[in-house]
Parts: C-alpha cells; sequence; structure tokens
C-alpha cells in the first residue's frame, strides 16, 4: 500500500516521477495514404460530410510522420522524459489483420529509436480509435473477432518493438470509443445503435485482456495498462436522489470499467440499471479482462454535476452547469475534482500505480506575436490540476507520472481544427509549431521538478 509522501514539500514531486506529454496517431501523424497504411475508421468518418467541424480531416494534420524528429526537438525542450504516443492499426495490418505493412513498423521503429536516443522514454498506446476500416466493414467493435484481431495487432507490434519498448497501454478511454462511436454516433464510425454500446464496451475489454499476456510474452519486464477517462460524480443538491443520481452517474462513466479490470465483475447495481441491455458472455472473459495490470492510466479534464432526472432512462440523470470557469470545450475547471477522483481510486481500487494520461484545457489561443504565444489560463489550468495531483501524492496515492495533453494542437475529432490542446501552437497553414507561455511554464516545471510561478 502506497503511504503518504509526508517528505514532499507543497509543490514538490518525486524525484522519479515521470514528466511527458501526449499525443494520438490520426490526430497528429496525416500522411494517411503513405507507405502502405490502409483506411482507418476515422479516414472514413472524417470524409463524410458533416461529421466533422469544418469538414476537417486528419489527412495532413500535423504532418508528424514526416516531422517526427524536429518533434522530438520539440520535447526536449519542455525537459519531458517520457512521451505517450499512439501506433496506428492500419499502418501496422492495413487490412486489420493478416498482412502485415513493414514500412509501418517501421516508422515506429525509428520513432521509438529517436525517442530513446533523446532520453525520453516511449509509452504507447495501441488502440486510440483508429480502428481499420476493414475491420469495421466485418462488424467493428461489436463483433467478438475484432477483440481477438486486436491481441494479433498487439502480438504484430510488440514483437518488433517490446525489447525497447517497456510501457503499454492497450486501449485509450473505451467509454469513448463505445458511447460516441456506437450509441450516439459523434465519433467513427459514426453508428447510432444503443443496443450496441454494452457489447462494444465488453469486446473492447476483452480486447483488453487478450492482449495483456501477448504483451508481457513479448516485451519482457514491461509495464502494461488500460486508459480510462474518468469523472469525478459529485451530486449537484444534497437530496438523497441527487445523491443517488451521482452513483448511477459514476457506475456508468467510471465503475462499468474500473470494477471488471480491478474487482472480478461488472456492478451489480448499474445490471440492475441497464437490465436487457447487459450483453449475454462466457463468464470466462471475467477472468481475461481482469488481467493484473502495472499501472491505471487516467485521462481527467473536468468532473460531473449531476441530479436526478425523471427522463433520461435508464441512468435518470442530467448534468448541471454550476458557476465556475469552463474550457473552449465548455468544461468546469475544477481541480479538486483530480484530487477526488485519485484519492477514490486509490481507496476502492488500489491500482499498483495511477498515472495521469491525459490532462489538459483548450483555449482559443491567438496566433503567435514576436514568437510568443499567451496563454494564462492554460498555465492557470496546469497549475491547480498539478497542484491537486501533488496533493493526492503527499496523501499517499501512487501517482507515478504526468503526461500533458497535448505536445501541440492537433486535430480534435469532431471538432477538427477548432480546438486548441497544445502546448505548442500549431500554424495550419505552414504547420510551424510555437511554444506557447504554457510550454514554456511545463518545462521549468518539469526541469525543476516542482510548481513554479
Ligand atoms: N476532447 N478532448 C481532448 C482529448 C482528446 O484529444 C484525446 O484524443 C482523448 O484521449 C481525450 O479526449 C481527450
Amino acid at each position: 500500500m502506497s503511504q503518504p509522501r509526508t517528505d514532499l514539500a507543497p509543490g514538490r514531486f518525486p524525484a522519479d516521477f515521470t514528466w511527458g506529454t501526449a499525443t494520438a496517431a490520426y490526430q497528429i501523424e496525416g500522411a494517411v495514404r503513405e507507405d502502405g497504411r490502409g483506411v482507418s475508421i476515422w479516414d472514413r468518418f472524417s470524409h463524410t460530410p458533416g461529421k466533422t467541424h469544418n469538414g476537417d480531416t486528419g489527412d495532413v494534420a500535423c504532418d508528424h510522420y514526416h516531422r517526427w524528429q524536429g518533434d522530438i526537438e520539440l520535447m526536449r525542450r519542455l525537459h519531458v522524459n517520457a512521451y505517450r504516443f499512439s501506433i496506428a492499426w492500419p499502418r501496422i495490418l492495413p487490412e486489420g489483420w493478416g498482412r502485415v505493412n513493414p514500412p509501418g513498423l517501421d516508422f515506429y521503429d525509428r520513432l521509438v529509436d529517436g525517442l530513446l536516443a533523446a532520453g525520453i522514454t516511449p509509452w504507447v498506446t495501441l488502440y486510440h480509435w483508429d480502428l481499420p476500416q476493414a475491420l469495421e466493414d466485418r462488424g467493428g467493435w461489436p463483433n467478438p473477432d475484432t477483440s481477438k484481431a486486436f491481441a494479433e495487432y498487439a502480438d504484430v507490434v510488440t514483437r518488433r518493438l517490446g525489447d525497447r519498448v517497456k510501457h503499454w497501454i492497450t486501449l485509450n478511454e473505451p467509454w469513448v470509443v463505445a458511447f460516441l462511436g456506437y450509441f450516439t454516433g459523434e465519433h467513427a464510425p459514426g453508428r447510432k445503435e444503443p443496443e450496441s454500446y454494452l457489447p462494444v464496451v465488453h469486446n473492447l475489454l476483452l480486447a483488453h485482456g487478450l492482449a495483456v499476456p501477448v504483451i508481457r510474452e513479448n516485451s519482457r519486464d514491461s509495464q502494461v495498462g488500460i486508459t480510462l477517462n474518468l469523472t469525478h460524480a459529485y451530486p449537484a443538491g444534497d437530496s438523497a436522489e441527487d445523491e443517488a443520481a451521482a452513483k448511477r452517474l459514476d457506475g456508468f462513466m467510471n465503475r462499468w470499467f474500473l470494477d471488471p479490470l480491478f474487482t472480478g465483475g461488472y456492478p451489480r447495481d448499474m445490471i440492475d440499471v441497464f437490465g436487457s441491455w447487459v450483453p449475454s458472455f462466457d463468464e470466462s472473459d471475467l477472468g481475461v479482462i481482469g488481467a493484473p495490470l502495472d499501472f491505471l492510466g487516467v485521462n481527467y479534464y473536468s468532473p460531473s454535476f449531476v441530479q436526478h432526472s425523471e427522463g433520461n432512462p435508464p441512468l435518470h440523470v442530467e448534468q448541471v452547469r454550476v458557476d465556475g470557469e469552463y474550457t473552449d470545450m465548455g468544461w468546469l475547471v475544477y481541480p479538486q475534482g483530480l484530487y477526488d477522483l485519485l484519492t477514490r481510486l486509490h481507496r476502492d481500487y488500489s491500482p499498483a500505480a495511477i498515472v495521469i494520461t491525459e490532462n489538459g484545457a483548450a483555449y482559443p489561443d491567438e496566433p503567435p506575436v514576436e514568437g510568443r504565444v499567451h496563454d494564462p489560463k492554460r498555465v492557470e489550468y496546469y497549475a491547480s490540476h498539478l497542484d491537486a495531483a501533488q496533493r493526492a501524492i503527499r496523501d499517499g496515492v501512487p501517482l507515478r507520472g504526468y503526461f500533458a495533453w497535448s505536445l501541440m494542437d492537433n486535430f480534435e475529432w469532431a471538432f477538427g481544427y477548432s480546438k486548441r490542446f497544445g502546448l505548442y501552437y500549431v500554424d495550419y497553414e505552414t504547420l510551424e509549431r510555437t511554444i506557447k507561455d504554457s510550454g514554456l511554464w511545463y518545462s521549468r516545471v518539469v526541469a525543476e521538478g516542482q510548481l513554479v510561478p
């Protein structure tokens, strides 16, 4: 059990803390038809009229595929000791399974070697939403064969990179993949099938569980985890109804994932809430899904304040907009939510380690003037959330690392290029990167290992 770190002065982080930035393949790479890459569901979705802001696509994005060496220099300027990126499944297996595309593996081989040469530890996310379209054409995540295809993909990648990559994240945000991709249709593949939501969640978790032993076999002595988008659910009022609503939202967003991963099964109360939506599955799946992990990756942006609703079945919950600061995504700035989430995870699930795999904020940054991009609100966001993280460490949470989202402005999914999260500003005409004040500030925090003014 992790012990309180009262030895740490306020604002100071452990000397061995992992400091990084994070990105994802489809959001930064571009080069979508280069070197044998296959089509992904986000290629198909973003090229479908009306699906993304302004019809934006990831065809070029930040052109990281050709600029990766310069981007490593951007990381060096931040003094980070780690970099979290995802591998594009369609670059490795263009049809999703079977035929391997060597130039795809070669690209990530070069990137990993370049990071290691720069003293930056690669943290690899195997799945950050860019499913090969060929697998979607065979049913996508509702088809349990896709879980097996993911394990095959994990095998190919970890056989090639597992000698040098020792930190693996199987999936990024399965809740988003399932709910936005197959329930609301806001994300690729854009399917609006509420009955598919829970089967997709199950198949994603099964894919994760099937991949864990494969990764461990091919990448000996590596750290393996999963990244979940987690929130902290607060009742908007002090009624028993609102308390119960907060518990249901917590069950929907958090416990439906955390329980099978860490406690051996889906939460009983939510099985009753979801009723007939709960898919039938082999009980043996739960043993696969519950494969022991070395860390839990947490993407935290904002909490949820909720109240009971007579509508919105079966959850009967509605979000409440409370007073406060909001980011350009319309997300409440509430660092206490990060502290409360971290301490809850430690108390209720006791993961061996927790890593904040994403935290950051979108604001409407102005283009550089005399080489500067002033983004004081983003600096404040990072400062307040890192303070919350440090308080959690002092109180005994085994928080081992923090990845700022994101290294640079990039393709923000259905929002296209309209939302800027980067520590570097990207001019999408020239693709020039310019460090923002938040990047300069973060580089000082990382260099000193403590919060700075
Ligand atoms: N929106 N937003 C910002 C960020 C998104 O850019 C990442 O790809 C996701 O993992 C997660 O949703 C968080």
